[in-house]
């Protein structure tokens, strides 16, 4: 009996040709072979009917192979083709397809005439004849007994090269026959009703496509429940901690609440609430606030650091990026020092070795995340609101632990993520959400130009700045090369100001030193400058109400995340805004990508789309290396079995918290080391 770590070379159908080309592959282990899952399925017990025209979906065909020959479009484009006639004697459709193999000389061996065989592929036109340009191919071989290969729903692999598709299937099914079934069974299982090596079985060989289905649900909820494992430890170890009770004085809150010139949201104010509730628990509180763009989360933060520095401690508020920092400096300032409030910013001068001195103690402290690595800036941290934007900074939560320090955490994130991510990657946090947006804001249009005309732009942008308003000019980063982005925006920065000849046109981008930027941002927000020129730098926390018009170029270059980050810069005052999209429309899927931004303003059907558009493991990037492999789970569809595996976790620890007893065999499963996620497109 073979168990799943056993490696392909010990296994002995195989020969070591197989194992060679299985292993270049990635398969080393006969584990590793059963979690290969097929790519798709061919019921072959119902063949489609032979194409009557070219066009339309991929088919699998069966047929018989009358002809085949070398042939050549003029001298060098030889190909080789074998015409397949319908078995049925072509009572459907044409009857016949031409398959054709360009420059792969050896395919003559394999395919010849008088042979039955299955093939798979979308049939096109060529002069005439319906053809499969190099379809996937299976020679028939009737050798008597039931077949793996016929009259069922059979797998269909990645092709291993030096291995046919059903050398490959039988390579399975055999090993699947081999396996021990105990050896299988998991430490814990997530179904007992169904047996894992069924499944496994199923998930190859499936009767039909619902069982197959149902196997990779199963499948599914293991590697759920593996990440929930590690959240809810996660959480739980959070909860160890002991920290202290704040937020039982509220006179500063009070004042605060009656300088502000706006009433605030019913969901700022539950949030609030909720963040008073968890800092007067003696334990740290450890809670996501997650808001759309503009749903007014600084103010749920400042509110939050006014009853931390009522309760007599220090509040720190840690941005992804300097110019964030600044930015959240000065509108804490705004509105916090009126109030009697010390608010100070760390600037970064670390590239220089040395850190400016900070006059008096401050109680509010605002800095990159770099402030983690300075105790020395802080005297008593009560509290800790971490702005993540696109980033998800698991680890900077637990530096503060490892360092002794465990204040009352709030992490902000402006970035929407699906739910289920959320449940994942922000899983261990108490979550509040702000699904509201402060009233008395314009409407926003959104639209997509493939063929604007530049005058056409313009008069529209002098039309805006005419009434009054203003407007972001924004162009795409070259990644490449900081050196051409700057030119790329200093470009375009001068071909402005020709065109807005009343106004002050003004450019920011990543090159420009951060009092530089300080000052362009400071003076576009101070309605000096009427235009800003710029690169992705304003993609997160830049407020500019009166600014009511984007211009995005190239914005097929953009992620989506990124686009409604950058439109969330609008819509932020009394006017009605526009966000116009420009592109040459060249891109199928860069149209499809802006139509999703014309179609809707949440950010949450946003990062849906995203998910959808880019497939997850392009947006969960590097998470996929830090919380496990994700292979069968589908985090679009698949959110009712990422609830159930949080239940089963959630249930998991509450019998063994420590996993040290009726779960020891799980503690496997936790990663102590979190990683950090970065979502940018
Ligand atoms: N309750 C409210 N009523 C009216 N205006 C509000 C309210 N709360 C916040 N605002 C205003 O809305 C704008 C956005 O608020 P804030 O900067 O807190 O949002 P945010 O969620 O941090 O947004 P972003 O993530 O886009 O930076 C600011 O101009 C702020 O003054």
């Amino acid at each position: 009996m073979i168990v799943p770590s056993a490696p392909l070379a010990s296994v002995g159908f195989l020969v070591p040709k197989e194992v060679i080309s299985l292993a270049t592959a990635g398969l080393h282990r006969a584990g590793n072979l059963l979690d290969w899952l097929p790519r798709r399925y061919e019921d072959r017990r119902r063949f489609d009917a032979f194409p009557a025209q070219a066009g339309g979906p991929a088919v699998c065909l069966r047929g018989t192979v009358v002809d085949s020959m070398k042939r050549a479009f003029g001298p060098r484009r030889k190909f080789y083709e074998a015409v397949v006639m319908d078995g049925t004697g072509g009572v459907f459709g044409s009857g016949k397809v031409t398959c054709r193999w360009f420059n792969m000389p050896f395919i003559h061996k394999m395919v010849a005439a008088g042979q039955e065989v299955i093939v798979y592929g979308k049939p096109k036109d060529s002069g005439g004849k319906l053809v499969i340009d190099h379809p996937e191919f299976e020679v028939i071989r009737l050798d008597g007994g039931p077949s793996i290969h016929l009259e069922r729903m059979v797998p269909i692999y990645r092709n291993v090269s030096g291995i046919a598709q059903r050398r490959l299937r039988e390579i399975v099914h055999e090993l699947l026959g081999a396996m021990d079934p105990l050896a299988l069974a998991p430490a814990f299982d997530v179904d007992p009703s169904y047996p894992r090596h069924e499944a496994y079985r199923e998930v190859h060989f499936p009767e039909a496509v619902e069982q197959a289905e149902a196997a990779r649900r199963r499948f599914a909820l293991e590697e759920f429940f593996a990440l929930q494992l590690n959240v809810v430890w996660r959480r739980a170890r959070n909860h160890e901690h002991t920290g202290r009770v704040l937020g039982t004085k509220t006179s500063l809150l009070k004042r605060f609440y009656e300088t502000l010139p706006f009433d605030l949201t019913g969901a700022q104010k539950r949030s609030i609430k909720e963040i008073v509730a968890d800092m007067r628990e003696p334990r740290p509180m450890n809670r996501l606030l997650q808001g759309d763009v503009g749903s007014g989360k600084t103010f749920v933060a400042m509110a939050s650091m006014l009853l931390a520095i009522d309760s007599g401690v220090q509040a720190a508020l840690m941005a992804p990026t300097q110019i964030l920092a600044e930015q959240h400096f000065l509108t804490f300032r705004k509105w916090l020092e009126p109030l009697g409030v010390r608010v100070m910013l760390k600037t970064a001068a670390k590239e220089e070795g040395t850190h400016l001195p900070l006059e008096g103690t401050p109680q509010v402290l605002i800095g990159t995340h770099a402030l983690l690595y300075d105790k020395v800036a802080f005297q008593d941290l009560g509290l800790v609101v971490i702005d993540e934007q696109h980033k998800f900074g698991v680890t900077q939560r637990s530096r503060l632990i490892a360092q002794g320090i465990t204040p009352d955490v709030l992490v902000m994130t402006a970035t929407p993520i699906p739910r289920t991510l959320t449940m994942t990657i922000y899983g261990d946090l108490d979550v509040s959400i702000l699904d509201e947006r402060p009233a008395g804001r314009g409407k926003m249009v959104t639209a997509l130009r493939t063929t604007a005309k530049q005058t056409e732009i313009t008069k529209f942008v002098k039309d805006q700045l005419d009434a009054g308003r203003q407007a972001y000019l924004v162009y795409p980063l070259v990644e490449e090369s900081e050196t051409l982005k700057a030119e790329s925006a200093t470009e375009a920065f001068e071909k402005w100001q020709k065109r807005l000849p009343a106004f002050k046109v003004g450019m920011v981008h990543g090159k420009l030193d951060p009092e530089q930027k300080e000052d362009v941002m400071r003076r576009f927000r101070d309605n000096e400058t009427q235009a800003l020129v710029a690169t992705t730098v304003i993609e997160v926390g830049v407020d500019v109400p009166n600014a009511n018009l984007m211009i995005i170029h190239h914005a097929e270059r953009f992620g989506l995340a990124q686009l409604h980050q950058l439109r969330g810069r609008i819509g932020r005052g009394e006017h009605k805004s526009y966000c116009i999209l420009l592109t040459d429309g060249k891109s199928a899927e860069g149209m499809e990508k802006l139509a999703v931004m014309e179609k809707t303003s949440d950010g949450f059907v946003i990062a849906e789309e995203d998910l959808r558009l880019r497939g997850p493991g392009d947006v969960l990037g590097t998470m996929q290396s830090g919380l496990g492999d994700i292979r069968f789970a589908d985090f679009l569809a698949d959110t009712a079995l990422l609830r159930e595996a949080r239940a089963l976790a959630d249930q998991v620890i509450r019998e063994d918290a420590m996993l040290s007893d009726t779960h020891a065999a799980l503690r496997g499963l936790i990663h102590e080391k979190p990683s950090t996620v970065d979502q940018r497109g």
